[in-house]
């Protein structure tokens, strides 16, 4: 069993490197060794090595500063998937790729459902939307996973932002009205490799965390935690204030919790967040 893992320098490839099983061949490949932007070269690496199954781990992710590099958000997330598609399709190779929460306005009070209209509010959303439909009518086989908010002990993400900030600073002001579900990349990574191994038919999942939170209130489990783990020695008082008071460059859902029905249905529950936040975090100690 041989995969090409792009990305894998990221949270998502570590992780799913971590947890690849011993006897599948992995490629991990990033940016230097594979630009998905270059079809010719993910040709060359896809006729070389000749993947049973190719992992798409890479994307633009910087939310805000898409806003401004919105041609090279949109080459990288759409682009480089549809060169991705092609290449799988070209071999007959299995496919898997990330998405977000971002497709979604955030406007609906019930978790969104795989079959829920799309109406991304930033570059980066929109991007990503594009890259899913690429790959859907390239490779109506291949498997989309939308999630959201990932953290790991990898790379940069909010968990680690906010231990950073807490150690610096007696208050955070955090946002309390954007609600999400953090995911622990390396419950995806496992999710990946079960919805492999079960053949499941081609098309869209979502898979997040089990339980919806704000950032603020995001925030005070992640010091809490760092607190017990003695991470931190003194505990910063967190502060709730509104998306008006924080504005970005990019805009983003107020709501954009995923239903995780679909994917339930094939017995992988959603990410356990807490459970993991402690366990990652104790790998930052
Ligand atoms: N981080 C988050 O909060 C969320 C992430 N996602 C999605 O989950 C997936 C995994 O995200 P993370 O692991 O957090 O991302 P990450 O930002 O940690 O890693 C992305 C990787 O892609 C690589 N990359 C960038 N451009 C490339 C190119 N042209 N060719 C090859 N590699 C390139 C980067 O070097 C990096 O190693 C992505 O599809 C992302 O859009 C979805 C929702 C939330």
């Amino acid at each position: 069993m041989k995969v090409l893992l792009t990305g894998a320098n990221g949270q998502l490839g570590h992780c799913f490197q971590d947890r690849a099983p011993a006897d599948w061949q992995i490629m991990a490949t990033d940016r230097e060794s594979l630009d998905i932007t270059d079809m010719h070269r993910v040709e060359e690496v896809v006729a070389q090595f000749h993947p049973d199954l190719i992992v798409n781990a890479a994307a633009y992710t910087a939310v805000d500063k898409a806003e401004v590099e919105a041609e090279l958000a949109q080459s990288i997330n759409a682009v480089g998937p549809e060169n991705l598609a092609k290449a799988a399709k070209g071999i007959d190779a299995a496919m898997i790729h990330i998405s977000t929460d971002y497709v979604f306005d955030g406007s609906s009070s019930i978790p969104y459902k795989e079959t829920d209209a799309t109406h991304p509010l930033s570059v980066y959303g929109a991007t990503k939307l594009e890259g899913e439909v690429a790959i859907q009518r390239v490779l109506p086989e291949a498997i989309i996973i939308r999630t959201a908010w990932v953290f790991s002990e990898y790379g940069n993400n909010f968990v680690k932002t906010m231990l950073r900030l807490a150690q610096g600073r007696d208050t955070l002001n955090i946002v309390e009205d954007q609600f999400g579900c953090p995911t622990y990349a390396g419950d995806l990574a496992e999710a990946i490799i079960r919805l492999y191994r079960q053949k499941v038919v081609g098309g869209i999942y979502h898979f997040c965390g089990d339980r919806q939170v704000s950032w603020k209130e995001f925030t005070d489990e992640i010091i809490a935690t760092a607190y017990i783990l003695k991470l931190i020695t003194h505990r910063p008082e967190i502060k709730g204030i509104p998306t008006a008071e924080y504005p970005t460059a990019a805009h983003r859902p107020s709501c954009s919790t995923l239903s995780c029905q679909k994917i339930k249905s094939h017995g992988i529950n959603p990410s356990d967040w807490a459970l993991a936040l402690n366990s990652c975090m104790s790998k930052l100690a």
